[in-house]
């Protein structure tokens, strides 16, 4: 019985995020848990899933909960719960008041479900991780975030119009904060199995621009329709499914990376990581120098960010 509990359910990436896990063929049963009062909205949201199984032919059970004990038993439990950015706010601004909200839900993860692994996706996400870590007191390979994987996915979607061909024919990553400071590893880019600078065209893609559209993608989606949703919510899926089929597919996620790449590290941070039943393993990389340098910059700011956070909550927490 593979079991999956969303938090922050009523909200937009939890809804379309449990649309798009009920996909998956061995996803047993989805409980969807919302705050006290939002009853009647959870109810809704279940009967509609309800539908769409019934029009799919999926087999996945759905339940709502507003009782954080009924995520018993999980194998994983997704917390989506918090603030999201508006137009023109960074998601460093969320930081303080989603980092409360996150180490009080990662302890209750603890207490009912302590067998159960943590997928981030509340912003700040890495540093949202971390305090997942902390508060939850899990392993590092049990408690990870979305990451940079949508990052990529969405540098992958670029490169795969700028060459025209199809996107499963483009391999590559960010790596780093899912935020300004994130890095593109062209080192670790393919196209159709060749390395990207051996392409005669690769001196035409405008790499500035191309890495400009993905910084700022959220903010420009968020901008127009309020929310991103359905990118965030079919990449939670994948990342689910990779784990909870065992496939062992290395994907760039937030976790704790100690020493893996170059040994930089000692923070929760977009890497390549192995996925599967057992949780989620940094890979040991080499890269070029100037990614090493961009990726140890970009660590610095998280974990300088992360270790502020962590401080305002132990204050808070002897207060
Ligand atoms: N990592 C990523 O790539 C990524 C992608 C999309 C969204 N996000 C983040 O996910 C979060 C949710 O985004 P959204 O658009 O679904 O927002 P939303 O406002 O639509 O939903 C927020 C959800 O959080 C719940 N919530 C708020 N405060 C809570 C609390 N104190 N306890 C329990 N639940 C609480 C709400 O009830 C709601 O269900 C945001 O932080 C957003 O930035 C991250
Ligand atoms: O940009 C955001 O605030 C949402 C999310 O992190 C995204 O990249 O889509």
């Amino acid at each position: 019985m593979t079991k999956v509990t969303i938090i922050g359910a009523t909200g937009r990436v939890g809804q379309y995020a449990a649309l798009s896990i009920s996909r998956i063929p061995y996803i047993r049963e989805i409980q969807l848990y919302g705050r006290d009062g939002s009853q009647s909205l959870l109810d809704g949201i279940t009967r509609d899933l309800i539908d769409s199984f019934a029009a799919t032919g999926t087999a996945s059970v759905v339940r709502w909960s507003c009782d954080l004990a009924d995520m018993k038993g999980s194998d994983v439990v997704i917390i989506t719960a918090g603030v999201a950015r508006k137009p023109n706010q960074d998601r460093l601004d969320l930081a303080h008041e989603n980092a409360k909200i996150v180490a009080d839900l990662s302890k209750q993860v603890q207490m009912f479900a302590p067998e159960s692994m943590i997928m981030m996706v509340t912003n700040p996400v890495d540093i949202m991780t971390s305090v997942a870590l902390r508060y939850s007191g899990k392993k590092p390979h049990q408690v990870f975030g979305l990451g940079t994987h949508l990052d990529s996915m969405r540098l992958k979607s670029l490169i795969a119009s700028f060459f025209q061909v199809h996107v499963s024919e483009v391999h590559t990553r960010i790596i780093g904060e899912h935020g300004e400071s994130m890095v593109p590893l062209w080192s670790a880019t393919t196209i159709g199995g060749i390395q990207i600078s051996n392409l005669p065209s690769f001196g035409n893609l405008p790499i500035d621009d191309i890495m400009g559209k993905v910084r700022s993608s959220g903010q420009q989606i968020i901008a127009s329709k309020g929310a991103t949703v359905w990118g965030p919510g079919d990449a939670i899926a994948t990342i689910i499914k990779t784990l909870l089929g065992n496939e062992n597919r290395i994907l760039t996620l937030s976790a704790y990376v100690k020493s893996e790449v170059h040994n930089i590290g000692d923070v929760c941070i977009g890497v390549p990581a192995r996925i599967n039943k057992d949780g989620v393993f940094p890979v040991s990389i080499r890269l070029d120098p100037l990614e090493v340098h961009a990726f140890q910059r970009s660590v610095e700011r998280i974990r300088g960010l992360t270790n502020q956070i962590l401080k305002n909550l132990e204050q808070s927490d002897s207060e």
